[in-house]
């Protein structure tokens, strides 16, 4: 039977979901909401982990390759009785008995995604067809993580979701930007062709505690580099800016973009938006006033700014982030302290 949807702007048709598997009878998971969470031993997989795990009706699987991600982050959940950890590269297929899929898996730092460009783009298209394909066999709603890069270089700013981007489709970034392009086609394609239950969260410049040390992104190296005492790198012009949002208030609204009515595309970031030059003076002044700041090379296609408009996240989740740059940098700075050992000295 055909339903009507929304995705924020217009209705549409598409056929219903299908019926839950049979298994989700069973009397086991009948007071439980089961929760897979690709990619959840990275950073913004293990901080949604956390929090989906505060709700004793849910039970938590995480797939994780360990391209990026480590078990260190899921450790307080390792042995839990609503917790299960597998070892799985979601480019191969998968089955198991779920109600709600976050399809975070994916390498997200341009070092780490560039890396592997072949296997980047595989995660993205055959990693979103086998969750899909997953979505369908068992009548499970899956969320994605899609990302600000859909925008690609903006020449329109700020960018809210109907901007269709300006993307180079052979460049160095397109493994990632251009694969999460045709990953948010799929998820459409699957809702309109089989009713599959979709929910697109456009995920701008996340930062916060358990970002890998070395992870190559701005604000990770920024804060490292202060806290070891060594030159800033800002990549040239420094003039970039970018859209910085804390981490708890990006889980937020995932979990209510999951929890809503509402398909997306959403943007999910935080509006105060940055150039590189001003971050770099920020972590500077609230870290190590005396580390210089050098400028260096920077990399093909990097976006020249970028700044989420987020009047659908807010109108339709009742979403808007809480956490300040100025407020997140030291919650950072406490966990890179802790993890490189190097206490403040004052
Ligand atoms: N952090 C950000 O600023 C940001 C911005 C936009 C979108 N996103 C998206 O959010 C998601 C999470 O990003 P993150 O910052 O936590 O990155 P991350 O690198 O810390 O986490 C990605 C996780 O996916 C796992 N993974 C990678 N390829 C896999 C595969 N083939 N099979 C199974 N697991 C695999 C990694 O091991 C890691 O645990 C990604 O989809 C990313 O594209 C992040
Ligand atoms: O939010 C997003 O949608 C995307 O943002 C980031 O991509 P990017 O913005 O390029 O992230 P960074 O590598 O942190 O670079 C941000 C800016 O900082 C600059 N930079 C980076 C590192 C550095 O040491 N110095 C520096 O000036 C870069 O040139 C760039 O202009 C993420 O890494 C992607 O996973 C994510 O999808």
């Amino acid at each position: 039977m055909a339903k009507e949807v929304s995705n924020g702007d217009n209705n549409v048709t598409v056929k219903s979901p299908p019926e839950p598997s049979p298994l989700r009878k069973a009397r086991f998971f009948k007071a439980n909401m089961r929760i897979l969470v690709t990619g959840g031993a990275g950073f913004i997989g293990s901080h949604l982990v956390d929090k989906l795990m505060e709700n004793e009706k849910n039970e938590v699987i995480v797939v994780d390759n360990y391209f990026t991600g480590s078990k260190d982050n899921l450790k307080q959940w390792i042995g839990h009785p609503r917790f299960e950890l597998i070892r799985h590269d979601v480019t191969e297929t998968l089955l198991v008995e779920v109600d709600q899929i976050y399809h975070l898996a994916c390498p997200a730092s341009p070092i780490f995604y560039k890396y592997n460009p072949v296997k980047t783009i595989k995660t993205n298209v055959i990693g979103t067809l086998n969750m899909l394909g997953l979505a369908k066999r068992v009548g499970a709603r899956i969320l994605l993580t899609s990302t600000s890069e859909v925008y690609g270089d903006p020449l329109v700013h700020p960018q809210d979701e109907s901007y269709w981007g300006n993307v180079n489709p052979i460049g160095v970034r397109s493994c990632y930007d251009e694969g999460k392009r045709v990953a948010e086609t799929l998820m459409f394609d699957y809702h309109r062709q089989h009713g599959i239950e979709i929910r697109i969260a456009r995920i701008f410049n996340t930062y916060g505690p358990r970002m890998n040390i070395d992870d190559g992104r701005v604000v990770s190296n920024f804060i490292a580099q202060a806290i070891r005492d060594e030159p800033l790198t800002v990549q040239l012009p420094g003039t970039q800016t970018r859209s910085f949002c804390y981490v708890s208030d990006m889980v937020d609204g995932l979990i209510r973009l999951m929890e809503g009515d509402n398909t997306g595309p959403i943007n999910i970031g935080n509006p105060g938006e940055f150039t590189m030059l001003e971050l770099a003076e920020t972590v500077k002044e609230m870290i190590n006033p005396d580390v210089k700041i050098v400028t260096v090379e920077n990399t093909p296609d990097d976006p020249r700014q970028r700044k989420p408009v987020i009047t659908k996240a807010n109108e339709l989740l009742g979403w808007e982030p809480k956490i300040k740059l100025k407020e997140g940098i030291p919650l950072m700075e406490e966990d890179f302290r802790r993890r490189l050992a190097i206490p403040r000295n004052n």
